[in-house]
């Protein structure tokens, strides 16, 4: 895929970095992206006092400040090495530097896309159930991943219509996502979000292989 046919938005940032050296960088990165995390979930549901509330945000502001005394602009975007490696750490469903994102872990499995979670206080809807939004993240999320594994790039969500099925606990979910129809350019593509309580969501979407990415006989 050539840079002329990539839309003006899609910030794309080329590293000469090993395999290796990039494993060492993620490993330096996600311990702070979980304790940005667990920081915001402390901060919902501590009950300190005011002197403690007012030296926690010091020890933040300072925090923030180190961080940004070098700091890109805009988006992560998508990075890339020459041995046809990407990330794209800022994303908000999993990026490894987006403390924001749930903390999905994909595991492996044969049919689709699979994805495991422990949501805490800082993904409340209703009170003690996951909010209806990060519901549809993680459908949407989930769904993309599969079209895109089986469409080898980058799928949009087109059409995504769900059910709630009934409240999801705040705990452990699992997202099961897989293919259902393929067209040339157009994945129909079905998940569900189950905890302990059973299936509780689940959607349909369509997916659509972005123009831009077609081989020319696909468009
Ligand atoms: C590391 C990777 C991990 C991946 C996970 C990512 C998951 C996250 C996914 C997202 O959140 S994406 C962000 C939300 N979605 C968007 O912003 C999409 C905005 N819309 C678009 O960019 C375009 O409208 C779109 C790419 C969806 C379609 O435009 P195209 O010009 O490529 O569509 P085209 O006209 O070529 O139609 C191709 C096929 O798709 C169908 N189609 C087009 N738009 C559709 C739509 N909106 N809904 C359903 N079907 C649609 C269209 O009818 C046609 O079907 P057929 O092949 O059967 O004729």
């Amino acid at each position: 895929m050539s840079n002329e046919q990539r839309p003006v938005w899609h910030k794309r940032v080329t590293e000469a970095i090993s395999a290796d050296e990039l494993a060492e960088r993620e490993a330096l990165w996600v311990p702070l992206t979980e304790e940005v995390r667990e920081l915001v979930s402390t901060a919902i549901l501590s009950e300190v006092d005011e002197h403690a509330v007012a030296l926690a945000r010091q020890h933040i502001r300072a925090a923030q400040e180190i961080l940004g005394t070098k700091v890109d602009t805009g988006s992560f975007g998508m990075h890339v090495n020459d041995e046809g490696l990407a990330w794209n750490w800022g994303n908000a469903a999993t990026g490894q530097k987006n403390a924001v994102a749930p903390p999905l872990c994909q595991v492996p499995i044969a049919d689709g896309v699979r994805y495991e979670a422990d949501f805490g206080a800082g993904y409340e809807g209703p009170p003690g159930c996951l909010h209806g939004g990060w519901i549809a993240l993680i459908l949407d999320h989930a769904s993309g991943r599969a079209a895109h594994l089986e469409g080898n790039g980058p799928t949009f969500t087109g059409t995504l219509t769900i059910r709630y099925l009934q409240p999801t606990r705040l705990g452990p979910a699992v997202a099961h996502a897989w293919v259902e129809t393929r067209t040339a350019n157009k994945f129909v593509v079905r998940c569900t979000l189950s905890t302990e309580d059973g299936v509780t969501a689940e959607s349909e979407g369509v997916f659509v292989l972005a123009r831009w990415a077609r081989k020319p006989q696909e468009d």
